[in-house]
């Protein structure tokens, strides 16, 4: 048998730190999408300093391309997975479906969804619904602190599941979702597991990112400083908190009592750790603030749950973007058509 074709898009933190793992397991050949990285990592390979594997050097997956190959031209094999690793920005093109649509095999090729957020899988139903969906909720601690340079601080760590695709087949999809964790840690040493419920995993996962990532943005603070303020954790984090519980019931899933407590006491106190959306933030770039905190928001909207600090915060954050969006030059400041308050 030949190794399982993996094309990873965007290999940035958690991309790198997956196109490692899943060489490493002897099982993938992986074709890493590289953009601002590629002339880096084609010239001098990547360098990983993981806190799992130790210093890599030079290293360099089978294959690493500077676009999206195009299956349908029949000069390259169909991938049997496609990992998606970028950030998830759909406020901004090109969208998720639009950026991986011609290296998708329809029937064939399953996509690896590792991105933080709910409902990112909405999209990718409606534009490829013949092909497996699998959630990966990652909590692998990985930036790229240069070009093609890897800071790997966090061990890798990912529960995966297959989301629900509605005509594809449940078991072909959970089958999809087993074997891609049986190639990536086919001697199970990795804290990277199949998980059947991985919705719910989600759902508590966006209690710590629909809360941790946009207040630390707004406050331009550590998570460790944020601790320290009763004020900050009281006032904005556990109300943010309670709102993703509620709406996670309206939901169907149901969030243990212990999620407070596992929100807030996370992160260690003695590392200046930021979440990572107040990382892009500093450096300039865009934030995933529609999967982490809209969709949450639209969801309690859509359930009559009460959600006013995730609204505040939401505002705040789409006024943060706007900022963001008119610096890189993708948004021009002036009055749409319609707006009431010209
Ligand atoms: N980093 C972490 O520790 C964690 C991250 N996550 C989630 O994982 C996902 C990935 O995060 P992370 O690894 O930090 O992100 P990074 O910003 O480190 O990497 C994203 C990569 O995607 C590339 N990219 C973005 N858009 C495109 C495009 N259109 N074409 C080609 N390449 C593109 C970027 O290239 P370029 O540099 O040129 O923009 C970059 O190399 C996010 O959803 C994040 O929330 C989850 C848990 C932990
Ligand atoms: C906290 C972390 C690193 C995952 O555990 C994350 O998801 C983020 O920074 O966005």
């Amino acid at each position: 048998m030949g190794k399982t074709r993996v094309l990873i898009v965007g290999t940035g933190g958690i991309g790198t730190v997956s196109a490692f793992s899943l060489e490493n397991g002897g099982q993938a050949e992986v074709t890493a999408v590289m953009r601002s990285n590629y002339d880096a990592a084609v010239k001098n390979g990547i360098d990983i300093d993981s806190v799992q594997y130790g210093q890599i050097k030079a290293w360099k997956p089978t294959a690493i391309v500077n676009s999206v190959p195009d299956v349908s031209k029949g000069d390259v094999a169909p991938f049997d997975y496609i990992l998606v690793t970028t950030k998830n920005i759909p406020d901004v093109p090109p969208t998720v479906a639009d950026l991986i649509a011609p290296a998708v095999t329809p029937g064939k090729t399953a996509i690896v969804l590792s991105q933080n957020g709910i409902n990112i899988e909405k999209p990718l139903i409606l534009r490829f619904p013949t092909n497996p969906l699998i959630s990966s909720v990652a909590y692998t601690g990985a930036t790229e602190t240069a070009l093609a340079k890897i800071y790997h601080d966090d061990d890798d760590c990912q529960k995966i599941g297959a989301f629900t695709n509605p005509q594809v087949p449940q078991e072909v999809a959970d089958e999809a979702a087993k074997r891609y964790v049986e190639i990536y840690n086919p001697e199970g040493k990795l804290d990277v597991l199949y998980v059947p419920e991985v919705d719910k995993v989600r759902w508590r996962k966006i209690a710590y990112n629909g809360s941790m990532n946009p207040i630390a943005s707004i406050l331009r603070m550590d998570v460790a400083h944020m601790r320290m303020s009763r004020h900050i954790i009281d006032d904005l984090i556990v109300p943010i908190v309670l709102e993703v519980r509620a709406i996670a019931a309206a939901n169907g899933v149901t969030l243990q009592d212990d999620l407070i407590h596992a929100v807030t006491h996370q992160d260690p106190t003695d590392t200046g750790f930021k979440p990572s959306m107040c990382q892009d933030f500093e450096k300039g770039n865009l934030m995933e603030i529609e999967n982490l905190v809209g969709e949450p928001l639209r969801e309690a909207e859509k359930a009559n749950v009460p959600a006013p600090t995730l609204k505040i915060v939401y505002g705040i954050m789409k006024g943060l973007q706007a900022k963001i969006k008119a610096e890189k030059g993708i948004w021009e400041p002036k009055f749409e058509p319609g707006n009431p308050y010209e």
